[in-house]
């Protein structure tokens, strides 16, 4: 097989970095977690806080065994698979190798590739770059919306229509204007209790 034949299965993946680190946002904010941060992606956020991941050809291609056994020389046995944009791979052998070593299996995801992979949370950030693909709104156990600017809350709510009933809302203020938006997103959460505040915690720990 060729490695463009490996990638396409999803038994080799290009990766950007992996660490073990604590859960800055959303659900799972304060937990262990060793991230496994996938190359590649064709979103294009202007305010993406890695941009340096875009370029998929940038990374080397490592095995999904390398990958897990990076992940089991940590005693945390939480993963969170990210980017890049990580559905741009197929990760159903991925998840499932992580599974059979006794992992619980996260991602966070745009939602604009078709949804691949065994999951046990999986975190929908949708973005107006890029339309998300439609098999993410049944997948999704958290809807995580990246606040930049007013209209983002109109964003937001649309797309709290298209998730499951049971999925978990919450607005992230983008970093940079923070200043601007934290604010306005804690008088928006308390007069619309079905959403929650994230912070980018990790960021205020000055941990990766
Ligand atoms: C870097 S992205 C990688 C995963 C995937 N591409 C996505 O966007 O969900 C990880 C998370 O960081 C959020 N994020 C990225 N840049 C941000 C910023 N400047 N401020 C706040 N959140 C940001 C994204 O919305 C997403 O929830
Ligand atoms: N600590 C920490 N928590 C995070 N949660 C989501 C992240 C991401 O970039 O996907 C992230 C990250 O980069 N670091
Ligand atoms: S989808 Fe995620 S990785 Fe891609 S540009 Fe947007 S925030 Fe960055
Ligand atoms: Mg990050």
């Amino acid at each position: 097989m060729t490695t463009r034949e490996f990638v396409d299965a999803g038994l080799q993946l290009p990766l950007m970095e992996a660490f073990y680190t604590i859960q800055g946002e959303g659900k799972f904010t304060g937990h262990p977690a060793y991230f496994i941060r996938l190359g590649g992606c064709d979103v294009g956020c202007v305010w993406c806080d890695v941009k340096e991941s875009w370029e998929a050809g940038k990374w080397p291609i490592v095995s999904i065994e390398e990958i897990v056994a990076g992940a089991l020389a940590h005693p945390g046995r939480l993963v969170v698979i990210t980017g890049g944009e990580p559905l741009m791979y197929n990760l159903d052998p991925l998840t499932k190798l992580l599974k059979e070593k006794g992992f619980t299996t996260n991602i966070e995801t745009s939602g604009a590739h078709p949804f691949s992979g065994d999951f046990d949370w999986v975190c929908f950030s949708p973005k107006k770059f890029k339309k998300p693909h439609p098999s993410i709104y049944e997948q999704a156990d958290e809807l995580k919306v990246v606040i930049f600017h007013d209209s983002d809350f109109k964003f937001a709510e649309e797309h709290a229509q298209s998730v499951r009933s049971s999925c978990e809302l919450r607005l992230q203020p983008e970093w940079s204007k923070a200043d601007i938006f934290t604010p306005k997103l804690i008088d928006y959460v308390k007069s619309h209790p079905s959403w929650k505040v994230s912070l980018q915690t990790h960021k205020f720990m000055d941990i990766p």
